[in-house]
C-alpha cells in the first residue's frame, strides 16, 4: 500500500483549527489548559518529551489526530515493521528496524531470515572488532592497529562519526577518524597525524560507486603502499558495502568485507556494518547498547497507539508548524557539545528523506514537505542566531535536546548550561511585552521620549513554539533512542505527505553534471554549457579567478 497522505477534509480540518487559533499566543493556552504539560508531554525509551510549548491548541491536535487517522499513519508503520516495499519507487523495504532488534525478537521486523542475516554480520564484526581491539589482528608489519579511518560520505559518514563524537569519552580501542569530503585537504589532515603501520582503513559505501569515496580510498591506498608495499593493503583495508564484486575489483578481498542489504538506507544505514567504525572504538558492547537503544524506540513506536507515540507526536507537530503556521524551517539545538554533530546527522536523515515534492501518484503535492532544517549547539548558538530565534521576522521551531547528567568533572558549568537551555525555551516561549519593558525600564530610570524610543526594540514576541527533549545522560543507549525516534519522525510525516523517504533521485543529476565537468577540466576543454557557468569554466580553465 502506497502513501496516499492525509485527506484533503483533513487537510482542511488543520487550515481551520490554525484559523481558530488566530493570535492566541502559547502563554495564554497555558493559562486555559491547567494539565497542558500532562497532555502534551510523554516518555518514551528512556526520553523525556515536552511539546507543551508548541503553539497548538486542543482543536489544534484533533485536526493532526484527524490528519493520522486519514494518512493511516498505523497501518503504513505496520507494513513497515513488517518488511513491505515501503520504498516504492526503488520497490524495496526499508527495513533499519531489523538491524536493532534481538536476536530472538518475538516480532522480528521483515521476518526470521532477515534476523538471521543481520545476527551473522553483528557475529564477524564482533569476531573482527574483537581481534583488532585484542592486537590479534596486526598490520603488515606486525604493530596493532591505533587508528581507524573511516572513508565514506554521506550516510557512510554521518551516522558513525556522529556517534563516535558523541561518545568520545568512551572510546577504549582504536582512535577513530572521518574522511569524506572530495577535497582532499579533510584526508592530508587526517593522514598527516597517522603512521601507515598502525592505521586500518575502513571503506564504507553502500554502492561501492561513490566518487567522492573511491577518490579517497585510491589517495589512502597509494599513501599505503607508497610506505608498506602493495601486499599491506589487505591488513589495512577492509570494505563496509553491498556490492562485492566492486569491492574486489577495488582490491580488498571480499573475506574482509563486511556486507549489508539494499533493504538498508544509506541515512538509516549506521546500525548496520556501516557502524563498524563504531563498534572498533566504542567496543561491541557499546555499538550493541547503541542497537538496544534504538530498538527499545522501535517497540514503543510500534506498539503505543498514536495518541501516546512520541514518533507520531514528532512528526505531527512538525507538520502543525510547516504545513500549519507555515514556518519555514525547524532548528536543532542540542545542549551538549558532544551531540555537536547531531544536527548535520539529522540535516540527512530529514532532507534527503523528505526533500520531495512527487507524491505516490507521481503528482506534485499540495502541501510543503520538509522544513529546511539547521542548528548549533547551546549555549553557542546563543551568541549566534538566537537574536533571529527571538526577534526575527518568523517563529522558527526549536528541538531543544537536553542531557540531564554530563560526566565531565564540571557540575557548576553543567547546571549553567542547563540553565541556559531552559531559560531560553521559555523566554521564546514567554516572551515580554511592552508594558514589561516600560516597568524594567523606568526602574534603571529611563524616562519620557527616550524611553518610549528605547521599547520597541526590547520587546519580544513570545509565543514560539520549541519541543523540549530530555535525555538522561550521553550514552550509546539514549543516543540510539533519541536517533531512532527522529527515523521514526521522518517516515510517519512521508506517510502524511504521501512521498517516499527512501528514495533521493535529487541527489543524481548534479553527480552526473560532475562527471562531465570533470572530465572537461581534466582535458582543459570546456563544453558547452548555459552561459553562467561556461563563463566560470573558462576563467578557471584559464586560471584567471579575478582581474586586477
Ligand atoms: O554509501 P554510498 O553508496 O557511498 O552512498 C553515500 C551517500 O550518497 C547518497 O546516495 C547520496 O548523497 C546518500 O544517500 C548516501 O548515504
Amino acid at each position: 500500500m502506497r502513501p496516499k497522505g492525509a485527506s484533503a477534509a483533513a487537510w482542511s480540518q488543520l487550515g481551520a483549527a490554525v484559523e481558530a487559533l488566530g493570535q492566541r499566543r502559547t502563554p495564554e493556552l497555558f493559562a486555559a489548559e491547567p494539565d497542558r504539560v500532562e497532555r502534551m508531554s510523554l516518555e518514551a525509551a528512556g526520553l523525556y518529551l515536552d511539546f507543551s510549548k508548541q503553539r497548538v491548541d486542543a482543536a489544534g491536535l484533533e485536526a493532526l489526530w484527524s490528519l493520522a487517522q486519514s494518512a493511516q499513519v498505523t497501518d503504513h508503520l505496520r507494513q513497515q515493521f513488517a518488511g513491505d516495499a515501503v520504498n516504492f519507487t526503488e520497490d524495496r523495504a526499508a527495513l533499519h528496524m531489523a538491524l536493532r532488534a534481538p536476536r530472538n525478537a518475538h516480532q522480528p521486523p521483515g521476518g526470521p531470515a532477515i534476523a538471521e542475516a543481520v545476527h551473522e554480520v553483528l557475529d564477524r564484526m564482533e569476531a573482527f572488532v574483537h581481534r583488532v581491539r585484542s592486537g590479534a589482528w596486526t598490520g603488515a608489519t606486525g604493530e596493532p592497529i591505533t587508528d581507524v579511518v573511516n572513508i565514506g560520505i554521506g550516510g557512510s559518514d554521518l551516522g558513525p562519526r556522529m556517534v563516535c563524537e558523541a561518545l568520545a569519552e568512551q572510546v577504549r580501542g582504536p582512535r577513530p577518524h572521518f574522511v569524506s569530503n572530495v577535497d582532499a585537504t579533510e584526508l592530508s589532515r587526517v593522514l598527516a597525524g597517522l603512521r601507515p603501520a598502525s592505521t586500518l582503513f575502513v571503506v564504507t559505501s553502500k554502492s561501492f560507486g561513490t566518487a567522492e569515496t573511491l577518490a579517497n580510498a585510491r589517495s589512502a591506498r597509494a599513501w599505503l603502499v607508497d610506505a608498506l608495499g602493495d601486499a599491506a593493503v589487505a591488513k589495512h583495508f577492509v570494505a563496509v558495502s553491498t556490492a562485492a564484486e566492486r569491492v574486489s575489483d577495488f582490491g580488498i578481498d571480499v573475506d574482509n568485507m563486511f556486507g549489508f542489504w539494499s533493504w538498508v538506507g544509506g541515512r538509516y544505514s549506521l546500525w548496520s556494518a556501516v557502524g563498524l567504525s563504531i563498534a572498533l572504538s566504542l567496543g561491541m558492547d557499546g555499538f550493541r547498547a547503541l542497537l538496544a537503544g534504538a530498538h527499545a524506540m522501535d517497540a514503543h513506536v510500534r506498539d503505543a497507539p498514536p495518541e501516546g507515540n512520541a514518533a507520531v507526536w514528532m512528526a505531527l507537530i512538525g507538520i502543525w508548524n510547516t504545513n500549519g503556521l507555515q514556518l519555514p524551517s525547524q532548528v536543532i539545538v542540542p545542549y551538549a557539545q558532544a551531540l555537536a554533530r547531531v544536527p548535520a546527522y539529522l540535516q540527512q536523515l530529514e532532507m534527503e528523506s523528505n526533500g520531495k515534492t512527487v507524491n505516490s501518484d507521481g503528482v506534485a503535492v499540495q502541501q510543503q514537505t520538509v522544513p529546511a532544517l539547521w542548528g548549533d549547539v547551546g549555549t553557542n548558538g546563543q551568541h549566534a542566531f538566537f537574536q533571529m530565534l527571538h526577534q526575527g521576522p518568523t517563529a522558527l521551531p526549536v528541538d531543544f535536546i537536553l542531557p540531564v547528567s554530563l560526566d565531565h568533572g564540571h557540575p557548576d558549568q553543567h547546571r549553567m548550561l542547563i540553565a541556559n537551555c531552559l531559560a531560553q525555551s521559555e523566554a521564546l516561549m514567554q516572551g515580554k511585552s511592552a508594558g514589561q519593558v516600560r516597568e524594567e525600564l523606568r526602574s534603571q530610570g529611563l524616562s519620557g521620549q527616550a524611553l518610549e524610543d528605547a521599547v520597541p526594540h526590547r520587546v519580544f514576541e513570545g509565543g514560539r513554539p520549541s519541543t523540549t527533549i530530555l535525555m538522561s545522560c550521553i550514552d550509546a543507549r539514549s543516543l540510539g533512542a533519541l536517533l531512532a525516534l527522529y527515523e521514526h519522525k521522518v517516515f510517519v510525516q512521508s506517510v502524511v505527505w504521501g512521498i517516499n523517504a527512501f528514495d533521493q533521485w535529487g541527489v543524481e543529476l548534479g553527480k552526473q553534471l560532475a562527471s562531465v565537468i570533470d572530465d572537461e577540466l581534466r582535458l582543459a576543454v570546456p563544453g558547452e554549457h548555459d552561459p553562467s557557468t561556461a563563463a566560470l569554466l573558462h576563467r578557471i580553465v584559464d586560471g584567471r579567478t579575478a582581474e586586477g
